[in-house]
């Protein structure tokens, strides 16, 4: 039974997903009521377990114990952390989290089992990475180093989400299984955002695009911003764009899986912006000087019109063109993206 205190602590929960992710929290309640708080409560779970690997100011033994006891911590009621610096943006997520954990607890325990398997493997990723060889300057050796990282950070949570999306019922079994492509709705996101947020995270001191790929176009990570190594910087770019459509086709496979009506907008809708953030980013010299986001009327269509698979393919066809279109004869990578962008063609 709902007791007056679990209400208002549900309604918290709700209001920090407001708080913490803008457009993403609207997507979340339209989720049918059996998967809501559970996507909820591992949405706000993922953003503390965020919050701390983001830290700056904690030094990196108490950052280590904190990624790796995170599974704990989530089931210590009363638990909260306010040792986070004072800029930290989700600050007062951790400052009161003891809401978020009472509400953990309230849900199924098969609920609760997948999201503390997650946070356990994804919390032990991070403190791995946060701590190993990368310590001196945060960076991403090759390649396969940047599927690993992409793999804590957003593989995981398309295992999670699957694993509830089965659970629920309202999908099938078979959505779980095949982690390759739950895996590649993460990289997917994650390798966009990288790409999108190249100046964000220069400036933040914070550097995620595989050495393997970039050390081919200059010697400093931050050469690209420089006038005089644009058609590098265009290169490089281009590789990094190459890189990612790799992952859309298994993109448009998990998606086509999907039956309940509520689960592939929730799905739909973030691949869908990432594809239009990955036309939009291609070749595009911007990105190395200033953050670019999608257009608002842009992304109101594209939400609207991603409620159906074939719509979704339509969309993607339609920026994969454009990024075909902008594909330069000059750029040494042209071949690979044309035929990237042809094995993308056959899979939609
Ligand atoms: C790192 C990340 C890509 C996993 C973050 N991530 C997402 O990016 C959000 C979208 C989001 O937060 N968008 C921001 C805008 C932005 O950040 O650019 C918004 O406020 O609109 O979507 C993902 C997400 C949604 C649906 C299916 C997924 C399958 C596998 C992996 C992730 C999946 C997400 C689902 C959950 Cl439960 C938790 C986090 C995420």
């Amino acid at each position: 039974q709902q007791t007056l205190a679990s209400d208002a602590s549900k309604k918290r929960c709700y209001e920090f997903l407001n708080m913490t992710s803008r457009s993403f929290a609207s997507v979340i309640k339209e989720l049918d009521d059996e998967l809501r708080d559970a996507v909820c409560l591992f949405y706000l779970v993922l953003r503390g377990l965020d919050t701390i690997e983001d830290d700056m100011t904690l030094d990196l033994d108490r950052k280590v114990e904190l990624l790796r006891s995170f599974d704990q911590i989530i089931y210590k009621k009363g638990w909260t952390f306010n040792e986070n610096g004072p800029n930290e943006k989700d600050r007062a997520l951790l400052v009161h989290f003891d809401v978020i954990i009472d509400e953990f607890l309230r849900l199924k325990p098969e609920y609760q089992s997948v999201i503390a398997n997650i946070t356990k493997l994804m919390g032990n990723g991070m403190a791995d990475y946060a701590s190993g060889e990368h310590r001196e300057n945060t960076s991403v050796a090759t390649i396969k180093d940047f599927d690993l990282y992409c793999h804590y950070v957003a593989g995981l949570v398309g295992y999670g989400l699957s694993d509830l999306f089965a659970a629920s019922g309202l999908e099938s079994e078979e959505i779980a299984k095949d982690k390759a492509l739950s895996n590649s709705m993460g990289l997917f996101l994650q390798k966009t955002n990288i790409i999108r947020d190249y100046r964000e995270d220069l400036d933040d001191g914070r550097q995620f695009w595989p050495r393997e790929i970039w050390g081919k176009y200059a010697d400093k990570f931050s050469d690209f911003t420089k006038p005089e190594n644009k058609l590098k910087a265009q290169y490089c770019l281009s590789n990094m764009v190459l890189n990612v459509l790799d992952d859309v086709p298994q993109v448009l496979t998990y998606l086509s899986k999907l039956r309940n009506q509520s689960v592939f907008n929730f799905c739909a809708i973030p691949q869908v912006m990432a594809i239009s953030t990955l036309a939009l980013v291609f070749n595009n010299l911007d990105i190395f000087h200033h953050n670019i986001k999608i257009r608002k009327g842009e992304a109101v269509k594209l939400i609207l019109d991603s409620t159906d698979m074939d719509n979704v393919v339509s969309i993607f066809r339609h920026y994969v063109f454009e990024i075909s279109r902008k594909n330069e004869a000059t750029d040494p990578n042209f071949m690979e993206i044309s035929m990237a962008i042809g094995r993308v063609s056959v899979s939609c």
